[in-house]
């Protein structure tokens, strides 16, 4: 079983108010939602495949630098409740971590290249977090987090 990691990256880790989407290029091979203008490609928390010899944070770290060019500080992990990963499918098992970035960091930038991951990023407050089309697996953990908004 291949382990991804994601970040759950929001503006504050104490208070957090909004959550940072990032919609998948068209191209990869991922479910794809129907949208009125054909099929489209749906939304993670960015992030990768853990590599040999690597642990999960410090996977997080590298695919958060090259795929958005952000330095992090990561928080928490954000564990299912009865499970030790959230599943993704036959091949992969996804491991979500909290992250804000770091002081300095400069805010992420989608139309930065090479980033052939995503097509799109966007901040997202509570209300919008629900109904958001999001790959199956994400949907539960961002959910949980527009609880966490709610109540803190
Ligand atoms: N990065 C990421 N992948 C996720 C999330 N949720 C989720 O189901 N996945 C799935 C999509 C893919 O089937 C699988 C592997 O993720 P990936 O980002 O490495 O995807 P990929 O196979 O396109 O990778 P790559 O070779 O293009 O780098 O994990 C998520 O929040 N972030």
């Amino acid at each position: 079983m291949q382990l991804v990691v994601g970040a759950m990256l929001v503006d504050d880790l104490d208070v957090p108010t909004r959550l940072l989407a990032a919609q998948r290029t068209a191209e990869r091979d991922v479910p794809v939602a129907a949208g009125p203008d054909g099929r489209l490609p749906l939304w993670e928390f960015p992030g990768g495949k853990v590599e040999p010899g690597e642990t999960p944070r410090a996977a997080l770290a590298r695919e958060l630098a090259e795929e958005l060019g952000i330095a992090v500080e990561l928080g928490d992990e954000l564990e299912p409740p009865d499970r030790p990963t959230w599943p993704i499918n036959h091949r992969y098992e996804l491991r979500i971590f909290l992250a804000r970035l770091a002081p300095g960091s400069a805010p992420p930038d989608p139309q930065r290249a090479p980033d052939p991951s995503h097509q799109q990023v966007r901040w997202l407050g509570v209300e919008e977090i629900p109904d958001w089309p999001w790959l199956p697996t994400n949907r539960v953990p961002a959910c949980l987090m527009a609880d966490r908004m709610r109540w803190s």
